[in-house]
């Protein structure tokens, strides 16, 4: 019997269709005795809560299961089927979960015996069915039913607000040494040195707590993975920018986070560094203990890295040449503008951007050569300075009280360089009557760091509301 049901349990006894319906509405007590004292017959829970409808759920589509039951086994294994590369509705795969054959109404008894000694260790087993491989997805927690998403008075776009920032998750990932920590720290102190909130979730580190339970079998690497997912999406909904840092090898594992996030809210970044140069980094020696066979299923080595298709950006070396974390850092924040500008309609009412650059910046882009810019910077009321700031790469803007001036806002020492000028940029005292450039950090091409000097071939951009 194969049927298309709502996230609901099928009672195993129910014989007639009233007892089917019945069934349906009205879970059975979980089995395990364990979860026994936490379940409340329906009758007793409050009149709300019966309907979903009353419960002012969230927008979610009930998500649906393809059910094949059989009548006899109390427990179901799951196997998860692909969905879409890169489903248009975020929405999760979708769920095949087979009880076993429908003709069959029992189990052969060490089928039974095996998956008591299964359901011993609380772990549910769900088989994750891929292109060319079953892999086995545990889970840690026993299957939860007759629970209820409950929102709050506060919600994302609130936090968001009081941040000035929207929420996202910038995912990472490539092979053991490919610089992924390196990149997510560089981006974290960043976004943190221009005063916004982002959190790094790295392999290694969530390795040693939430998923201290878990190696590094392909089922292992899955659950890694939809957990990190979890929780970044949670960190989004906060209103963090959370840099996700993981191997994550398996490309539907890497989707199947995505499709938790709404459009250009998942930042995939791939760093697409060759295994010979990861390999000869190695900087914790795993590399050398794969290849003499001590470390049994290494990615690269012996365990497979599914490369993205779809990454929302590709870091390679240019010219044998790994780019520096700081200018893979300006690249991805100004990606995430981009992204976030095209997807959230210029950056959202107050939320501004979750990288800067978004923020403040309200008029239409224009192109200034490095002359025009420093006349810019000059002559720019003090509000304006700090909103290009915001926008610059800044390396450093420190305001300082001596630099006050009533009247005109704070004062400070702003470093800075164009995103488009990688080595060229600007240094200077901004504030009142001490605004004036020290010096300009030039390409390096150039020999001299006067103003005067400048090469007025160097194009920078500016916002501009004329
Ligand atoms: N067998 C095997 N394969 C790959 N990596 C291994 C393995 N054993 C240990 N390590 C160390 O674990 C870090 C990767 O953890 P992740 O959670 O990112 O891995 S995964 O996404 O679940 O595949 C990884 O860290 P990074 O080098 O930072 O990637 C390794 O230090
Ligand atoms: N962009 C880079 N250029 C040169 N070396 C780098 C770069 N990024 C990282 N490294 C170095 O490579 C090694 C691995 O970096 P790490 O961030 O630990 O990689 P992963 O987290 O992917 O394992 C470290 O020794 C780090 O200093």
């Amino acid at each position: 019997m194969e049927a298309s049901l709502p996230f609901h349990h099928h009672h195993p006894a129910a014989s007639s269709t009233a007892a089917h319906h019945a069934a349906r509405l009205t879970p059975p007590p979980p089995r395990d005795p364990r979860a026994t004292a936490r379940w409340v017959p329906p009758a007793a829970a409050p009149a709300r809560s019966r309907s979903p409808a009353n419960l002012g759920l969230p927008p979610h589509p009930p998500r649906r299961l393809r059910l094949r039951l059989r009548l006899a086994p109390p427990r179901i294994t799951a196997a998860v089927t692909g969905g879409p590369r890169r489903p248009r509705r975020r929405a999760p795969p979708p769920l095949e979960c087979a009880g076993g054959s429908s003709s069959s109404l029992r189990r052969p008894r060490e089928e039974e015996e095996e998956e008591e000694e299964r359901s011993s260790t609380a772990h549910a087993g769900v088989s994750l069915v891929g292109e060319n491989k079953v892999l086995q997805m545990s889970s840690t927690v026993p299957k939860a039913s007759n629970i209820f998403w409950h929102d709050c008075a506060v919600g994302q776009a609130d936090r968001q607000k009081l941040l000035k920032q929207k929420g996202c998750v910038v995912w990472i990932t490539g092979l053991s040494g490919s610089g992924k920590s390196t990149l997510a720290c560089t981006l974290d102190r960043e976004l943190h040195t221009r005063g916004k909130l982002s959190y790094v979730l790295d392999g290694d580190n969530l390795r040693h707590g939430l998923n201290k339970d878990l190696g590094f079998k392909a089922e292992d690497r899955a659950e890694n993975i939809r957990r990190v997912g979890e929780v970044a999406k949670l960190f989004a909904d906060a209103g963090l920018v959370c840099i996700a840092s993981f191997i994550s090898p398996y490309r539907r594992d890497r989707e199947s986070c995505r499709a938790l996030l709404s459009d250009g809210s998942f930042i995939e970044v791939f760093l697409n560094m060759p295994l010979e140069l990861c390999e000869s980094r190695d900087p914790k020696g795993l590399y050398k203990l794969a290849r003499a066979g001590k470390i049994k299923g290494f990615t690269g080595i012996d365990d497979p890295y599914e490369s993205p298709l779809n990454s929302e950006i590709e870091i390679k070396e240019v010219d044998g040449v790994c780019p520096s974390p700081s200018d893979m850092a300006g690249q991805l924040m100004e990606l995430c503008n981009d992204i976030q500008r095209r997807v959230g309609g210029g950056g959202g009412a107050g939320a501004g951007g979750a990288v800067p650059g978004q923020g403040g910046a309200r008029g239409r882009r224009r192109r200034l050569r490095a002359d025009e810019v420093l006349r810019a910077l000059l002559v720019a009321p003090v509000r304006e300075l700090e909103r290009l700031a915001d926008w610059l790469f800044v390396f450093f803007c420190l305001p300082l009280p001596d630099y006050y001036v009533p009247g005109s806002g704070r004062g400070g020492l702003l470093v800075a360089r164009a995103p488009s000028s990688p080595s060229g940029g600007a240094l200077l005292h901004y504030g009142g009557r001490y605004r004036r450039p020290l010096s300009l950090l030039l390409p390096s091409s150039s020999s001299s760091s006067s103003s005067s000097s400048m090469s007025s071939s160097e194009e920078y951009y500016y916002y501009s509301d004329d």
